[in-house]
């Protein structure tokens, strides 16, 4: 995040200072916004810069504990520069948050500078290769030119001068690292049904009539609903990630001509697709190690570390509820605009609908599944609307109407969410495989129909609601998916060895190329500290004394 952080901050100047010594590890970074107190609400981080002309320095002060900066991944013992977002001050009046370069450490002898308190947070749930940590400062001074001035600057005499055209150009490495963590959840998400079908192909457990062989645990419905879901799911999200990223760069482009139109949209998407993709990919990998019995639960299967890894992206870059309340105050916005007869943008278009005062009607097709998801996101809306201006008209607050119905919105953020991914897995594989062969288009059109079927069966409460789905229909549809899972099922091995993963890059006693599982159980098992010697001292220290009464 320090690079991503100069290259959007940063003047030009400044960026042709810090970069060429960041990017070639003359300096190491990392990005301290999140304080002990604070971390989603912003604006109220209490670390403060106060501008000194007389000595055209700012002043870094953590005037409470819970000012602290805590986190921020490599502080406790690896970076020697930080982005210090703080309040800043000047001339007396406070400009808000605003991102500083601080340099912690000595360059040569990597000792806190005077000033400076930083040390680790301590043990995590997983994580624990990265040394993230606190820090405090103690009227600690930095350059005025330390400042990131591309958005705002505070000039030699103090004066603040805004920039930016839009309020929150600051935010824009959160939008960047959102759209990245899309991506991460798809990869993640990847290796973890690679491990488990993989591991399900080689375990059989059990056989239906007493003289048959057992069964490999694949060939159960039971396990194909498990893990065929994760399968389509890590396509979906690598689906989207591409399509999201090609949304930030137009965003981007169009930014840099002066345009922030889409900049909104964008913030609701990325904010949306990065809550219920790390959610998703962290909900699906635990289903993973599920899948995969007692072998699943050692570290040497991987699947605890992909868990503890992932389930962090939930929270970190704005957590789940926080990013999907973003979404929903761009959504009730398009509402709003559907009322005035304006025109919407193009992932939002389908709200029309919420106005038809109808059902949709049901088709069971994957575009029919894809417009009652449309249908089903419009009415959550229509409904969470009618619920805030229920309680506006008796009397409350906006702000208070707003909290009171935000379980709807986030409801609605979700539904919308899901009818946009759904959206994007159809028509990219649509479009990325018109040139493949028959064989590929089948597999990859049953994949995104598991995921529509899927995601169907998990709302068909809502699809009562807002479409005629029958229970009749519900019968069909449940009966089509599982028929479905059994057509996959001869593929399943061959389309997770299509992710191309390697050994090295799996980390798993139990997703190897060559499925050895039961020796690298072992192998792994053998490396325990607990095995170098027949009889452990504490037996002699403990159990012994024990067994004897003597403890
Ligand atoms: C590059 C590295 C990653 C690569 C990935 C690869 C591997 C992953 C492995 C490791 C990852 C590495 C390390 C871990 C990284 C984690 C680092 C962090 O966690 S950094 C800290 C992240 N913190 C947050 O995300 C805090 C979340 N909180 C917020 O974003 C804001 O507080 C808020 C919730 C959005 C509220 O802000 P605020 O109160 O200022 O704004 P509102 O009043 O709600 O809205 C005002 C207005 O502004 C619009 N808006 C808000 N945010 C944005 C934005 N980001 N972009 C554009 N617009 C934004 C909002 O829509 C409102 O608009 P309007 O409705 O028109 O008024
Ligand atoms: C592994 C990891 C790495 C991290 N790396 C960094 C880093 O490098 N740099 C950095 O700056 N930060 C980093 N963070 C911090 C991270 O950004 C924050 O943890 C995150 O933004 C959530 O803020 P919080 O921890 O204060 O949770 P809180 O916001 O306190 O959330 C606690 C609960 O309150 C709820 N909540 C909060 N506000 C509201 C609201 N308005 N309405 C409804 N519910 C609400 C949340 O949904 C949640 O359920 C990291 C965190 C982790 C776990």
């Amino acid at each position: 995040m320090f690079v991503p952080t100069l290259m959007g901050q940063c003047t030009p100047e400044q960026q042709a200072y810090w970069l060429p010594r960041a990017l070639d590890m003359q300096i190491i970074g990392t990005y301290a916004q999140t304080e002990l107190g604070h971390g989603t609400f912003i604006r109220g981080l209490e670390t403060t810069a106060t501008y000194d002309p007389e000595t055209e320095t700012f002043v870094m002060n953590s005037p409470t504990l819970t000012s602290y900066k805590w986190w921020a991944g490599g502080l406790a013992k690896t970076v020697n520069y930080c982005i210090v977002v703080a309040q800043l001050y000047t001339k007396g009046v406070c400009h808000g948050t605003h991102p500083f370069i601080v340099q912690i450490r000595d360059e040569e002898t990597h000792m806190p500078r005077p000033g400076v308190k930083v040390g680790d947070i301590g043990p995590k749930l997983g994580f624990n290769t990265a040394d993230n940590g606190y820090l405090g400062f103690d009227n600690y001074r930095i350059p005025r030119d330390n400042m990131m001035m591309k958005n705002a600057q505070v000039l030699k005499d103090g004066t603040y001068v805004k920039v930016a055209r839009h309020g929150k150009a600051t935010y824009g490495t959160m939008v960047f690292v959102r759209v990245l963590l899309v991506n991460e959840a798809a990869f993640n998400l990847a290796k973890a049904c690679t491990i488990a079908v993989r591991y399900s192909a080689i375990r059989r457990q059990c056989s239906p009539d007493s003289e048959g062989s057992e069964l490999q645990v694949l060939d159960y419905s039971t396990q194909q609903h498990k893990l065929f879901i994760c399968i389509a799911t890590a396509h979906a999200l690598q689906l989207n990630s591409t399509w999201l990223w090609k949304t930030f760069s137009d965003t981007l482009a169009a930014i840099k001509q002066g345009n922030v139109d889409t900049l909104p949209e964008l913030h609701a998407l990325s904010s949306c697709l990065k809550a219920l993709s790390t959610a998703d990919a962290a909900s699906l990998i635990e289903q993973c190690r599920h899948a995969c019995g007692g072998h699943g639960y050692m570290m040497s299967s991987g699947l605890p570390y992909l868990y503890a890894f992932v389930t962090a992206t939930r929270t970190y870059e704005g957590d789940y509820t926080i990013l999907l309340l973003q979404t929903a105050r761009f959504l009730v916005k398009a509402y709003e605009q559907v009322e005035a007869g304006k025109p919407l943008t193009p992932t939002v278009s389908y709200l029309s609908q919420a106005f038809t005062g109808k059902k949709l009607p049901w088709d069971s097709s994957p575009d029919g599944i894809i417009r009652a998801f449309q249908a089903l996101a419009a009415g959550k809306l229509s409904s969470t609307v009618k619920s805030l201006r229920k309680r506006l008209e008796s009397g409350l607050s906006y702000e208070q109407a707003w909290e009171l119905s935000t379980i709807q919105l986030n409801g609605a953020a979700e539904a919308h969410c899901r009818a946009v991914m759904s959206q994007n897995y159809k028509s990219e594989i649509e479009r990325l495989t018109v040139n493949s062969s028959p064989n590929v288009k089948l597999v990859l059109q049953q994949l995104y129909k598991v995921y529509l079927y899927y995601w169907a069966l998990e709302r068909t409460g809502d699809l009562l609601l807002y479409t005629s789905i029958s229970e009749s229909d519900i019968f069909e549809l449940q009966l089509r998916y599982e028929g479905l899972l059994k057509e996959i099922r001869p593929n399943a091995v061959g389309i997770v060895d299509a992710f191309d993963l390697r050994d090295e890059v799996l980390h798993s006693a139990l997703g190897s190329y060559d499925g050895n599982v039961y020796e690298r159980l072992m192998a792994e098992a053998q490396k325990s500290p607990l095995n170098a010697e027949p009889v452990n001292q504490t037996f002699h220290t403990y159990l012994k004394p024990m067994m004897k009464g003597k403890l």
